[in-house]
């Protein structure tokens, strides 16, 4: 798709809200065989979940995961000038350039699980403005932003994962956090690429001055997007958005990412029903973050890197699933005897 279906917010907004849920009778078709299949019942655990799950948005009882996508989102910030990260804004580019090279890590888990993975760097020589002076984007900033993630997605996709690139992301995401579950700057304010404890307490004003900078995006999933958030925070938005439309099952990754689909969630609460949390990155509010979201994470491993590394890896745990569901003999066919 070359352009986004939306021209407005509020066209994104009921875009999302109206979008279809699973399909009931694919669901009923993948548990009734996940019942039939050579094991103990329920002796895979959240595998068979998992799968049911999987199938139940692909609109089929025994799925297959033939075309998984990971796109990289990049965007600087400018909240950076606030030294809210242990690396200088230059990085996102130079990160993007090693995507485009194929050296980052989230080339090769991409690889390793077989998904195309795309990177778009958004507007990199023009940072969002410092939100603790000001909205960090425009309403226009946030509708480009929300249609780039959104046509990024390819209509053939069966597996999405989205990724983030952006020095001082972590910061935009706590804001996003404050401003839509409360607390303090504290709550959600965390180390990211390294911080030490001084830097992690100037997070958590700078976050707090966010908020009260940009009261707007106080329980707002719109407003935190724009307000607080970041290019590859909306990108990440849309394409997610654009999934829940179009039915395609989005694992999510770490922190960033997290806010980003918060936001979305905010916006409908059957937002993120197509989504379940690759992991719970190192990042220490990602679990709150999660625990908000209902969402219980496959992985947990100790990762904060982004770049959808987390989730990247979790496609092999939804790939086993729908492995093992799809492809077991049943009792009958197997001619075991189902006690
Ligand atoms: O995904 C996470 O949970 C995560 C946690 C910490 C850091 N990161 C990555 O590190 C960058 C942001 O860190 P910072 O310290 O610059 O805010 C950005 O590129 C993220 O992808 C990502
Ligand atoms: C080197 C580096 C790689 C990254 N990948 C995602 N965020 C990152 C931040 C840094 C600093």
């Amino acid at each position: 798709m070359s352009t986004a279906p939306f021209a407005t917010l509020a066209d994104f907004k009921a875009l999302l809200t109206g979008a279809p849920g699973p399909d009931t009778a694919a669901r009923a078709a993948a548990e009734a065989r996940n019942g039939q299949l050579t094991k103990p019942p329920g002796a895979l655990g959240r595998l068979e979940d998992l799968a049911i799950w999987y199938g139940s948005w692909r609109g089929t009882g025994r799925p297959v995961i033939n075309a998984p996508q990971v796109i990289v989102f990049a965007g600087n910030h400018g909240v950076t000038a606030q030294g809210v990260s242990a690396f200088p804004a230059e990085v996102t580019e130079q990160m993007v350039l090693n995507f485009q090279h194929g050296g980052a890590a989230i080339n090769q888990l991409s690889r390793t699980f077989g998904a195309k993975m795309d990177v778009h760097a958004l507007a990199l020589d023009h940072p969002t403005a410092d939100f603790t002076q000001g909205p960090a984007m425009s309403e226009a900033d946030l509708l480009a932003a929300l249609a780039t993630g959104w046509t990024a997605v390819d209509a053939s996709t069966d597996l999405l994962v989205v990724g983030d690139m952006g020095i001082g992301n972590t910061t935009a995401a706590a804001a996003i956090a404050h401003a839509l579950f409360g607390g303090t700057g504290a709550d959600w304010a965390g180390r990211g690429t390294g911080v030490d404890d001084a830097g992690v307490a100037l997070k958590a004003r700078v976050v707090e001055a966010g908020l009260a900078q940009n009261p707007t995006a106080k329980g707002d999933g719109v407003e935190a997007l724009r307000c607080l958030g970041g290019r590859e925070l909306a990108a990440m938005a849309g394409a997610m958005a654009r999934a829940r439309v179009e039915r395609i099952p989005v694992i999510l990754d770490g922190f960033i990412c997290s806010a980003a689909a918060a936001c979305l969630q905010q916006i409908s609460a059957s937002a993120l029903d197509h989504a379940v949390a690759g992991h719970v990155s190192a990042e220490g509010a990602h679990g709150a973050v999660l625990k908000a979201l209902g969402k219980e994470p496959l992985l947990s491993l100790g990762m904060r890197l982004g770049e959808g590394s987390g989730a990247a890896l979790a496609i092999s745990i939804l790939q086993g699933a729908v492995a093992c569901h799809s492809g077991m003999a049943t009792f009958a066919e197997a001619g075991v005897s189902d006690g």
